[in-house]
């Protein structure tokens, strides 16, 4: 009886935790979107937007009254990236940043082109780079089926590219190239980590899908 009371008494009083993984190459503006969540769901945090290179992580539990989001920043430095895998197999979700202003017009197809004498010299800023950084963590088996949300940020900067180019040109042609793996529930969304506009849109995504996958991923109760 005392277990029957104390398993219902537990489910009454505690909420879903679900841990989300904030990735991407060092300045896509991890940091400062986890600011910005943090602001946005708790009115007494004043978002520090005056950010440094992270070195480690930042963890931060978001209270969204329904459930709790346990999000993750780690550093995008190339040193560091070895260390995102450790994540992985406990994350129900990921988050890729991407700073919009630094693909060139993010079509993949160019990045050969650039690198072929005479290719015109297309300047496709670190695109290669976030590419193969993307299919490293969809080819990894411990992401299987995990959400994936790739967010274009600095919309808010005038040389950014547009949301529907990085979709087309760059994450539907990792997601359906050889390396993309398993099928999974995506999405791509813009986003200005800087002004917060975006923000809500991104974590009600997340919310509402690893809601959808937590059979496969169950949270923590908290
Ligand atoms: N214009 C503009 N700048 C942004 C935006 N988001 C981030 N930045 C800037 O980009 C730089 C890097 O932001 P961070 O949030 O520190 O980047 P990060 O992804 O955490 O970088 P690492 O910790 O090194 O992995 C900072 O100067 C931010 O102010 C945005 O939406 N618009
Ligand atoms: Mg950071």
């Amino acid at each position: 009886m005392y277990h029957l009371a104390k398993s219902l008494y537990l489910h009454a009083t505690s909420k879903e935790e679900y841990s989300i993984l904030l990735l991407g190459l060092d300045n896509a503006g991890k940091t400062t979107l986890l600011e910005q969540i943090k602001s946005s769901y708790n009115p007494e945090h004043n978002a520090r937007l005056n950010t440094v290179p992270t070195v480690g992580q930042n963890v931060s539990l978001v209270d969204l009254g329904e459930c709790y989001l346990k999000v993750w920043d780690v550093g995008g430095q190339h040193t560091l990236r070895g260390l995102w895998q450790n994540y992985y197999s406990s994350c129900h979700a990921i988050v890729f940043v991407i700073d919009s202003t630094d693909v060139g017009d993010a079509d993949v197809e160019k990045i050969n082109e650039h690198d072929t004498p005479g290719g015109g010299g297309v300047d496709v800023g670190r695109l290669e780079e976030c590419k193969i950084v993307l299919e490293s963590i969809l080819e990894d088996q411990q992401t299987e089926g995990v959400p994936l949300l790739v967010l274009a940020n600095k919309q808010d900067a005038e040389d950014c590219v547009e949301v529907v180019r990085i979709k087309e040109g760059l994450v539907r042609r990792v997601i359906e190239g050889e390396k993309g793996a398993s099928v999974r529930d995506s999405r791509v969304l813009p986003l200005s980590a800087l002004t917060g506009t975006g923000v809500r849109e991104a974590v009600e995504w997340v919310c509402s899908r690893v809601k959808w996958n937590k059979e496969a991923r169950p949270p923590v109760m908290r």
